[in-house]
């Protein structure tokens, strides 16, 4: 069995207003769609993916989300759907509002475990409020027993969900794709949703999401070593210090800054410093090894995350670090943009034992801790 997922994001967003349809303004520090397209992409059951975006989306959804597969839609949710199911070869097919950023695996999990035996699945959650008929004051209770709220995604036979479009009437509009499949005849399971898939509708919906946007911690470490040499400057933790040799290496040979350029960098899994700054590139040759820091963090900043806390070791005989471990945790906290109580530095001999305990090297070893959204 295939999937197929169906991404709708050709509304004009009317309701939420803004510069740009809402599915293109941010959120979490990413595009709206960017949240729901990572998550499909990301979960291990969905062969595709189709974005269905307006004509006059396309350039926007390319600075979302890059070069991805994409169809345009049409004047209503519904034909946008259709000319999606249209692009799909998939047995089973997924639709969803690019407009419900917060989507877990566990979710699409329970939605393709009811197709089963099911034509369909839709994600359900119960009615907390009371609802009243509004009658410009306020009017009867509706009663909410056996009532309830219907999210996307919703999962469906690829077959059925084909039948129920073309048996469809053309001048009539359809809430989803479930009260379709439906009125077919289809039987369409009830999964549990999630209050994180909520759609964003209206304006005041964005600070909602925003504050429901989990985030979550990670730590990665990195570790560097260079030699120690006459002629050389020393450069460490972006500190200049005085010492009868230098380090030398790529660029400055700031062996700290490098540490801690890796471990950031492995926070995101976005490889490491030779990744971003080969050391085969000319241009980096004796260059200021901050830019690499910042360069890191900021990847991290654009992902929506931030640096919590930094820890630093580094390992040599001489010089000793203490009376310049002050100006390198406020070096580093300006290049990250944190207060001095959020960065660490600690120094160790080994003993007069290795490369460092003869004074051939020094080696750091560094850890970050960031907050990145779960996505
Ligand atoms: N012609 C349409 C209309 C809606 N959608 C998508 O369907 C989802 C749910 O629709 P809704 O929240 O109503 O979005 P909009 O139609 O954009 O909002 P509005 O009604 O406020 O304009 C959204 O991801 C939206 O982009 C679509 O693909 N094609
Ligand atoms: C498809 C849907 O999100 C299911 O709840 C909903 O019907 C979309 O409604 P809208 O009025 O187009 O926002």
């Amino acid at each position: 069995m295939t999937t197929a997922a169906i991404l709708v994001a050709a509304g004009s967003g009317t309701r939420a207003g803004g510069d740009v349809p809402k599915q293109f303004q941010r959120l979490a520090g990413r595009p709206l769609i960017a949240h729901a397209h990572a998550a499909l992409v990301a979960h291990p059951a969905i062969d595709e993916v189709v974005v269905v975006v307006a004509a006059d989306g396309i350039d926007h959804l390319a600075e979302a989300l890059g070069p991805v597969r994409y169809v345009i839609g049409g004047a209503s949710r519904r034909e946008s759907v259709g000319h999606g199911l249209a692009a799909v070869r998939a047995d089973r097919v997924l639709v969803h509002d690019a407009a419900r950023p917060f989507l877990t695996a566990a979710v699409i999990d329970r939605l393709i475990a009811a197709l089963d035996d099911h034509d369909g699945a839709v994600p359900v959650l119960p009615i907390a409020d009371t609802l009243a008929r509004d009658e410009g004051v306020l009017g009867e209770v509706v009663p909410r027993g056996g009532v309830m709220r219907i999210q996307t995604p919703q999962a469906f036979s690829a077959a059925c969900l084909r039948a129920a479009h073309a048996a469809w009437p053309v001048d009539e509009e359809a809430t989803d794709d479930a009260q379709m499949v439906r009125r077919l005849g289809g039987r369409v399971a009830l999964v549990q949703g999630d209050a994180m898939l909520d759609k964003v509708t209206h304006p005041d919906d964005f600070a909602q999401a925003e504050a429901r946007a989990a985030f979550e911690t990670r730590s990665a470490s990195g570790f560097d070593v260079h030699r120690l040499e006459e002629g050389e400057e020393l450069w460490l933790g972006g500190v200049l210090i005085p010492h009868d040799k230098g380090l030398s290496g790529h660029s400055d040979a700031d062996v700290a800054l490098h540490a801690l350029t890796d471990a950031l960098l492995g926070t995101i899994a976005a490889g490491d410093i030779g990744t971003h700054f080969p050391p085969s590139d000319p241009q980096w040759r004796g260059a200021d090894s901050a830019q690499f820091l910042v360069h890191a963090a900021g990847l991290i900043a654009a992902r929506g995350g931030r640096v919590d806390f930094v820890d630093l070791t580094i390992m040599c005989e001489a010089p000793k670090i203490g009376p310049h471990r002050a100006a390198m945790r406020s070096r580093i906290a300006g290049l990250l943009n944190l207060s001095e109580e959020r960065v660490s530095i600690k120094a160790t001999t080994t003993e007069r034992l290795g490369f460092t305990g003869r004074g051939e090297g020094i080696a750091t070893q560094a850890i970050a801790t960031v907050s990145v959204p779960r996505c």
